[in-house]
């Protein structure tokens, strides 16, 4: 594994990974993965489809229990704890899935009021008020709160998902292929509510995405799933750099050309501008 900045102590560690293995039925799906997330940071993960992103954010959340290996949240053993006290630390996440996951019977307002009545005990007219604040930081329109998950559009369900995944003010926002399915200006724009948030908030994101667009634009640093492991982790230069033919492939094609490009172009601009 390639960490070339060890400048950071480890108290910025939040999310420290060490040898986790996730087998189902004969397939090994880690092997004595490790991987530390920095507070504060955008931590981009990749990988082929079936490395075995997903299955690391559902075992950092605990939604996936490994057969093998621990992680520590905030200095704390998550596995070594019971149930109730592991519950107290699995409230400071907050998790927007790949599909959303929203329960399609209730209201925007509602699902994102529910989890704020079931473990904030929050009443439910308090929780709705909380809750169209949360639906305004995520960049929804009051109106949208009135209606069902069905009748949104891609992109609104996943700022409805987001406004959820905020309610209990989390301290780490874990993000699975966010901008999956919208067009590149929605997809653009639900990268800089990210960021936003992340500087609003003080968040820490880990963020599984396909998106080389986001990978450029928004993470600090890119961790690339192979092999059962974790084959790099650094900023994104440095893992475009890796000789690896996965690596290659993904960063060094057409999409990963124009992604650097747009990336530096972005960056020349944001220079020219009076500050
Ligand atoms: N609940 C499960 N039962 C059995 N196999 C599973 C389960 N969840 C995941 N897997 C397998 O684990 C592997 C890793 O899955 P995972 O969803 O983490 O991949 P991924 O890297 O997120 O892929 P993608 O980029 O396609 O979303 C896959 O082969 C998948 O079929």
């Amino acid at each position: 594994m390639v960490t070339p900045d060890n400048s950071r102590t480890a108290s910025d560690v939040v999310i420290d990974v060490q040898g986790l293995t996730n087998r189902f039925g004969k397939q090994t799906v880690h092997d004595k993965l490790d991987l530390q997330v920095r507070k504060g940071e955008i931590l981009g993960v990749v990988g082929g489809s079936g490395t075995g992103k997903s299955v690391l954010l559902r075992s950092i959340v605990g939604l996936q229990k490994p057969a093998a290996g621990n992680v520590h949240v905030f200095g704390q053993n998550l596995s070594a704890l019971a149930p109730q006290e592991r519950s107290r630390y699995e409230r400071r996440f907050g998790v927007l899935f790949q599909r959303g996951a929203l329960f399609s019977s209730l209201t925007v307002l509602e699902n994102v009021a529910l989890p704020l009545i079931e473990y904030g005990g929050l009443a439910a007219r308090e929780a709705q008020h909380l809750a169209a604040i949360k639906l305004a930081l995520a960049g929804l329109p009051p109106e949208a709160g009135n209606k069902y998950p069905a009748s949104l559009s891609g992109g609104m369900v996943k700022r409805a998902a987001l406004a959820r995944a905020l309610a209990l003010d989390p301290d780490i926002l874990f993000l699975d292929e966010p901008t999956a399915g919208l067009d590149p200006i929605g997809a653009a724009a639900f990268d800089n509510l990210i960021v936003t948030l992340r500087d609003a908030l003080g968040l820490t994101v880990f963020l599984v995405t396909h998106d080389l667009d986001t990978l450029y634009a928004i993470c600090d640093r890119v961790a690339v799933l192979s092999a059962k492991r974790v084959l790099v982790v650094a900023d994104i230069d440095t893992v475009a750099a890796t000789p690896d033919p996965w690596v290659h492939d993904y960063f060094q094609g057409p999409r990963g050309r124009a992604a650097s490009k747009a990336a530096l172009s972005k960056a020349a601009l944001s220079q020219q501008e009076p500050h």
